[in-house]
């Protein structure tokens, strides 16, 4: 019974928004972490579902009754997962109403016009277009190679479907189930399964040669790209699937420092990164706000992944949650959580060696994204942004010129969780004079115009489109001249 009362626990603090489901879970302190994790984000992807049931089967009648949140988990296991794992008070309750329980889900499809669990959910707004995410699974090159690990699925009976070619060939993959796998397109060493692939239990899942990790949140450390050696810092890196995959890239020859606030999760992340073989980290439990730029020991770091605390807000799980939350409690939050990432970002970018930053979000929220990187920007004016992965489909919201160098991801347009990626370059002495040449001349371009408005009001709109195209270009010119340098690295992972 603890595994729902848990549970039931968790619900109740995400409703009071106390945390995220990744947060709460290991605060929780229960034992079976994955187990928890699993039953929360499944009955929050069949909350609508559930509460129709279990408002039409009247279970949660009378004056014993079941609190809603027990009810919710409970029935979810009876209905969708694995069958009702306790033996505890309320289960007898629960199997009292068993089959008014099937019988009203059965209505349900039947109201629904769906034959599927999972049309079901969609069709009650639980996930988009009917889109489901595969399984992602990120070969760890640390300790094995990706052809050792397509031998060894051949050998398990999974078929090599060779490497995809486009978006759309994964969204009908993942409609489908068996024993079969594609190579990502735009991922070296990610391979795509269909979505009821579970390795938990596999033998090279346990032993961390593989990472199951969603293809988005594969894409900070790769863009990032450092060299083999390189001095790394991953600022707010708990549970760690990132350090692993920057461990990877720079072959554990180099450094990379990971901080993190939290010491449960930096646990959990010191037992990640021993299983997937890394030895290259210096973990602290610290905060990245206060760790010296100009220590001696950080003088080498030439690149840095920034991925803060965030809203969450592109995790299927978390959506729901969010868009619940009252306007003025949501804006709130959004404005603390952006007010750190504005802090941990300009924090990154004023390491005296640092080349590289990547900034992401697993959120969907322009004033997590697009804000965050246009502020940064102005108060950084010796960064620019890099345009990375341009095969990529979905760009960053048209909110600043230049902003179209960022990635976003979603279910619906990348087949991944909701998620967003910058990538800072420190610009060369040239880049520079270049950069602020084109401001100035800008800024006298504006100051002409402003004058010649204040003799022509006519010219009103014609002046102030010459002067956003002008401020366009600016962007465009750097971005293209950081492009260039920038292309012959990036064709390689384009084409990889
Ligand atoms: C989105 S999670 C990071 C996920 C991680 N990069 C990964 O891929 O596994 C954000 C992390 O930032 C940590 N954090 C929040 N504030 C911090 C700070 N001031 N310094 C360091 N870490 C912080 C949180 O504890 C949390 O573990």
């Amino acid at each position: 019974m603890a595994l729902y009362q848990t549970a039931a626990g968790i619900l109740e603090k995400l409703q009071r928004k106390e945390g995220a489901v990744k947060t709460l879970v290991y605060d929780s302190g229960y034992k079976n972490v994955r187990q928890l994790y699993a039953l929360l984000c499944e009955t929050l992807r069949y909350s609508s579902v559930i509460e129709e049931i279990i408002s039409s089967a009247e279970l949660i009648r009378g004056p014993k009754k079941l609190p809603m949140n027990l009810a919710k988990v409970l029935v979810y296991d009876l209905l969708f997962g694995k069958g009702l794992q306790c033996g505890g008070r309320w289960k007898s309750t629960i199997l009292a109403h068993r089959a008014r329980l099937h019988a009203e889900l059965a209505k349900l499809k039947v109201k629904k016009k769906v034959s599927s669990n999972q049309d079901l959910v969609t069709s009650m707004g639980g996930s988009s277009a009917g889109r489901v995410l595969p399984r992602y699974v990120r070969v760890n090159t640390l300790k094995t190679s990706l052809d050792d690990v397509i031998t060894y699925f051949k050998r398990q009976g999974y078929a090599n479907k060779g490497k995809a070619r486009s978006i759309e060939e994964l969204v009908d993959f993942a409609q489908k189930s068996g024993k079969f796998f594609l190579q990502d397109l735009h991922i070296p060493n990610l391979l795509v399964f269909p979505p009821s692939t579970d390795f938990h239990n596999d033998s090279l899942y346990t032993s961390g040669h593989l990472i199951l990790q969603d293809k988005a949140s594969c894409l900070p450390a790769l863009l990032l790209d450092p060299p083999v050696g390189a001095c790394v810092i991953d600022a707010c890196a708990a549970p760690g699937n990132k350090t692993s995959q920057l461990a990877a890239i720079v072959q554990n020859k180099g450094k990379v420092f990971a901080f993190d606030l939290d010491t449960k999760r930096l646990a959990t992340m010191s037992t990640l990164l021993l299983r997937a073989g890394v030895t290259c980290q210096e973990l602290a439990n610290q905060d990245f706000l206060k760790v010296n730029p100009c220590d001696p020991k950080y003088q080498k770091v030439s690149h840095i992944l920034v991925d803060p605390s965030c809203s969450g807000s592109g995790m299927p799980n978390q959506m729901r949650v969010l868009t619940d939350e009252a306007g003025s409690e949501k804006e709130e939050r959004l404005q603390a959580l952006s007010a750190f990432q504005r802090r941990a970002l300009s924090h990154a970018l004023s390491f005296p060696s640092v080349q590289y930053v990547v900034y992401s979000t697993c959120s969907i929220h322009q004033q997590e994204n697009e804000d965050v990187v246009k502020d940064i920007l102005q108060q950084h004016p010796d960064f620019g942004l890099v345009n990375v992965l341009p095969s990529w489909p979905l760009r960053g919201l048209d909110t600043f010129a230049g902003s179209e160098c960022c990635l976003r991801a979603s279910l619906t347009e990348t087949l991944t969780n909701g998620f967003f990626v910058a990538l800072f370059k420190r610009r060369s002495p040239e880049e520079r004079r270049l950069y602020e040449e084109l401001k100035q001349s800008d800024l006298h371009q504006e100051e002409a115009s402003n004058r010649e408005n204040e003799n022509k009001d006519l010219v009103i709109s014609d002046s102030s489109v010459q002067s956003k195209r002008k401020s366009e270009q600016i962007s465009q010119d750097s971005a293209s001249s950081t492009k260039k340098k920038r292309k012959k690295k990036k064709r390689k992972t384009d084409q990889s």
